[in-house]
């Protein structure tokens, strides 16, 4: 699913007024529509709405929804904030159809004018500034969202397309807005909502089809696309019935130190439920019994050192040909200088993609001339703050993924930034985003087990960036699935590998679970 900027919104409202037969209005008309039977299957007759409406066609919307609902039989009464005379055309459409119907609607609110007083059962409807919004809010319109915002714990607050206050692409994260508890957006994701700065400001987001013309939708390129259902199993590729292990790629995994075999054996057993052919994991001396029971399915290489691997790009010829189809390192992996001298040594021998990850990017962090070493085409998985350390600070959410973009277009690298919308960039320098997985995985070991799939999917002969996106998915989706068996609260990284199967089996189609995946 791409993720238009407001610009191409507006675009892509104009091509569709331009090519369909309908008219700005009717397709204003249809938003409210779509907004309004939202609003009838969430709340009952005993509910009141108010709808604070702009002067733009964000107002307009509002407008219309306020005639809707009064059609429907509810209470709602539409709020003009006076800031301006200059009203939208189809605004002013809308006042007139709702005068018409029934002059009482529309109440004025003017600066200095006392906040409406509100019922119990109240819904506050934000119809101010939808992709419209160019500048902050200032004054009337300031306070208006400020009071708005106050009163957010007593009552349901749904913004209409925005959260009024919000750019659709840019950051807003020092700028006042509302703090919705949903957000009703028409036909396409805007960038805002994938954000964490923004996760006060949304809710819930509920993206409505209003009908925009599929030929500006297919045909326009945009910077970033949402994975969805439709992506992910045009990627996945089952496998061939006369296939054998060695189709299926040989994985060396570095990983594990003393105290935290654990990540090893986690990542482990990820490479494995992944589909990996073979695997062989390296480990400190320590780790040999531990790793020789807990992936049975595995080989095992030990270092002479007891503790911290040390010789591990011994494991891999001079030349750096051989066996292994690709190598994942870091997870447990520890910092010691020995290590990352083996590092060091590890990435002027082996020149495939290589899975780098958690260890192993606190040393190319601490040692960033180590960067220009690792193989074009890599994988590294960072959170922010290691994203941070090793390609610099960022001012706000959308900084950051510029600088995503440019490090792996710059670095030729498959560069996949954890968060609650993991976002993978590769060297063409377009921006990915996931939106599987849930609070529940923000434990201990997720990471370790986001490691293993994407060797294990690497190794199978998947391109780097679709092994990115698809690894992202199916690790996502099967802490889902984890979590909806027991909770988010118990989900374990240990449950993610377990559920790694039906992940599968749901992205190849032959499940019959009911997942909110689905629906993306
Ligand atoms: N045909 C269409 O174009 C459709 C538009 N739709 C709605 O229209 C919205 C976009 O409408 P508009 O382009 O009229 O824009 P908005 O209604 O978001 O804003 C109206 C105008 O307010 C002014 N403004 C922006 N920021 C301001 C600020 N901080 N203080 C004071 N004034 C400010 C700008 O001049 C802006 O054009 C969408 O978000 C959506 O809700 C929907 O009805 C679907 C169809
Ligand atoms: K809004």
């Amino acid at each position: 699913m791409k993720i238009f900027s407001a610009a191409q919104v507006r675009e892509a409202d104009a091509y569709t007024i331009e090519h369909l037969p309908i008219t700005s209005l009717q397709l204003m008309e249809k938003a409210a529509i779509q907004c309004t039977q939202w609003l009838e299957t969430r709340y009952s007759q005993g509910y009141s709405f108010h709808i604070f409406c702009g002067a733009g066609n964000n107002g307009g919307d509002g407008l219309a929804i306020t005639r809707l609902l009064r059609q429907l039989g509810y209470e709602a009464t539409a709020y003009l904030l006076q800031y301006t005379d200059q009203f939208s055309t189809d605004n002013r459409a809308n006042q007139a159809a709702l005068h018409s119907q029934e002059t009482a609607a529309i109440i004025t609110l003017q600066p200095g004018d006392k906040f409406p007083a509100l019922p119990e059962h109240a819904i506050l409807v934000d119809a101010i500034f939808g992709t419209g919004m160019s500048r902050p809010l200032l004054g009337f319109l300031a306070e208006t969202v400020q009071q708005l915002n106050a009163l957010k714990d007593r009552y349901t607050i749904v913004s209409i397309d925005l959260p009024s206050g919000m750019l659709a692409d840019e950051s807003t994260k020092d700028l006042l807005s509302v703090q919705a508890h949903h957000t009703l957006s028409f036909e396409v994701y805007k960038l805002a909502f994938l954000l964490p700065e923004n996760a006060s400001r949304t809710g819930e987001v509920h993206i409505l089809p209003i009908g925009l013309h599929k030929d500006y939708i297919t045909q326009t390129p945009t910077r970033y696309e949402l994975a969805d259902t439709a992506l992910i199993q045009s990627i996945y590729k089952p496998r061939q019935p006369f296939s054998h292990k060695g189709t299926y790629g040989h994985v060396l995994l570095i990983a594990g130190s003393y105290g935290k075999l654990g990540a090893a054996v986690l990542s482990a057993q990820a490479c494995l439920h992944a589909g990996v052919g073979l695997l062989t994991v390296y480990v400190p001396e320590a780790g040999y019994n531990i790793i020789q029971l807990a992936a049975p399915a595995a080989m095992c290489l030990v270092d002479d050192n007891p503790q911290q691997s040390v010789q591990f790009h011994e494991a891999v010829t001079a030349d750096g040909a051989g066996k292994y189809k690709t190598i994942a390192i870091g997870p447990g992996l520890g910092t010691s200088g020995d290590t990352a001298r083996a590092f060091k040594k590890l990435l002027q021998r082996y020149r495939s993609p290589m899975v780098i990850d958690a260890d192993a990017l606190n040393i190319l962090a601490a040692e960033k001339q180590l960067l220009d070493l690792v193989p074009p085409h890599s994988l590294l998985t960072p959170h922010p703050k290691e994203f941070e350390r090793l390609f610099g600070p960022s001012a706000n959410d959308v900084e950051r993924l510029e600088k995503l973009a440019a490090a792996a277009r710059e670095r030729q690298l498959y560069i996949l930034l954890k968060g609650r919308y993991t976002a993978i960039a590769g060297p063409d320098g377009a921006v990915y985003f996931n939106a599987t997985g849930n609070a529940g995985m923000a434990t201990g070991g997720s990471g370790d087990v986001l490691t293993g799939i994407l060797a294990g999917i690497l190794a199978q002969g998947y391109a780097p960036k679709d092994a990115m996106v698809l690894g992202a998915w199916l690790h996502g989706l099967a802490g889902d699935l984890g979590a909806a068996a027991s909770s988010q609260e118990a989900l374990l990284a240990s449950d993610m590998v377990q559920y790694i199967g039906k992940a599968y089996q749901e992205i190849a189609g032959y499940a019959t679970l009911q997942h909110p995946s689905k629906n993306l």
